[in-house]
């Protein structure tokens, strides 16, 4: 969603000084989350995204009133977590569906009477709810397979149920904790454009928990790093990949890229960046949305220094080029220097990884 249509009004999750410390008797207190401050607004796809023990599977606990959380506000619609009763935690639960990495359908049941289960105690007739399941059955492209048991489905196709599952109730929040992460890439690929398509059709805020960069580029409008139970960094996704500030998240973006291996190519002394003189190795990335898609035929018309292409890793995230190139640049030294200058003045990142 581009950042200006971003509502104003009342975040669908907001969390402020949100901390949560399990205590444990033989292994003493352990904390999961720290001080998490975050908004999480109507309509989001919200990555958060952090190593394995880093406090993501607390975080959407507590958001759903799973688990306790011991300081701070944690509000969900507008009402604070931590104060509902009974009904209202059951309400929370039925307007925030949940799926997760191991599908966890019953197996003893169709994938009809696995999507009714929700429906229950519901004041749904029996037809009702029959008609329910099979229409959400239909919206994940499942309606066939009604009358199967989910061990004769593949993995994909188990995680598409879940997703009916958890919409059953209409929620206008789904919780994605590490949906994907059982699945091949190519049927991740698929779950999470169906994701985005009930994100687009249903209205839905999506929070997608993941230890994977690339699922967030995929379908996220926003992210938040978590590293031991803090937030160490938050933004537009655009921009957290095309300028990321902790350390953590250059190791994350890193993952979604090939241009770093041309360290290891420089460190092997490769035959393919050998440097004649005057040659430069450059590594170039977009900064901005607003680049000059140009940008090569310019320096080499403009300039008159020729560009070789080594590595090229760019795509689209959130309607604009994101990524860069490495370079092999050949001409004079005043040429070279004045191409350099002009594409830092374009929003293009220029890191000169060695010179001939
Ligand atoms: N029920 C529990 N009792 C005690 N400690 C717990 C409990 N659940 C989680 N922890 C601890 O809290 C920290 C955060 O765990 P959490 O499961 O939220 O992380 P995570 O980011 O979801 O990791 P993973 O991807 O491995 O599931 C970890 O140090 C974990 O050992």
């Amino acid at each position: 969603m581009p950042e200006l249509l971003r509502p104003q009004g009342p975040a669908a999750i907001s969390m402020s000084h949100v901390s949560k410390i399990y205590h444990s008797d033989e292994e003493g207190d352990r904390t999961a989350l720290a001080d998490i401050n975050l908004d999480i607004a109507v309509g989001d796809i919200f990555g958060i995204i952090g190593l394995s023990g880093a406090g993501k599977s607390t975080l959407v606990r507590c958001i759903n009133g799973l688990e306790t959380y011991q300081g701070g506000s944690l509000r969900v619609r507008g009402q604070e977590v931590s104060t509902l009763d009974a009904k209202g935690l059951r309400q929370l639960r039925q307007r925030t569906g949940m799926i997760f990495q191991h599908f966890n359908l019953m197996p003893s049941r169709t994938l009809l009477g696995n999507v009714e289960l929700p429906l229950a105690n519901t004041g749904m007739t029996r037809r009702q709810r029959t008609e329910r399941a099979q229409e959400l059955l239909d919206l994940v492209g499942l309606s066939q397979l009604a009358q199967s048991y989910p061990g004769e489905l593949s993995g994909g196709q188990q995680q598409r149920v879940a997703i009916a599952r958890a919409l059953a109730n209409r929620p206008d929040i789904l919780l994605s904790d590490e949906a994907t992460s059982a699945l091949d890439p190519n049927t991740t690929k698929s779950i999470l454009a169906l994701l985005r398509d009930l994100h687009d059709r249903l209205g839905i805020t999506v929070v997608l928990i993941t230890h994977e960069m690339a699922v967030v580029r995929q379908i996220c409008n926003r992210l938040a790093v978590i590293d031991q139970g803090r937030i160490v960094e938050e933004g537009r996704v655009f921009d957290v990949f095309a300028k990321p500030q902790a350390a953590l998240t250059r190791s994350f973006v890193a993952t979604t890229s090939n241009l770093d291996k041309v360290n290891d190519l420089v460190e092997q002394d490769s035959p393919i960046v050998h440097l004649e003189p005057g040659q430069v190795l450059l590594k170039m990335s977009y900064l901005s949305k607003a680049v000059n898609q140009a940008v090569v035929s310019t320096i080499s018309r403009e300039f008159d220094v020729d560009v070789n292409i080594i590595f090229g890793d760019v795509d689209v995230v959130e309607g604009s080029q994101l990524g860069g190139l490495v370079v092999r640049l050949e001409g004079s030294a005043d040429h070279v220097s004045a191409a350099l200058d002009y594409m830092r003045n374009q929003q293009i990142g220029i890191e000169v990884l060695n010179r001939g």
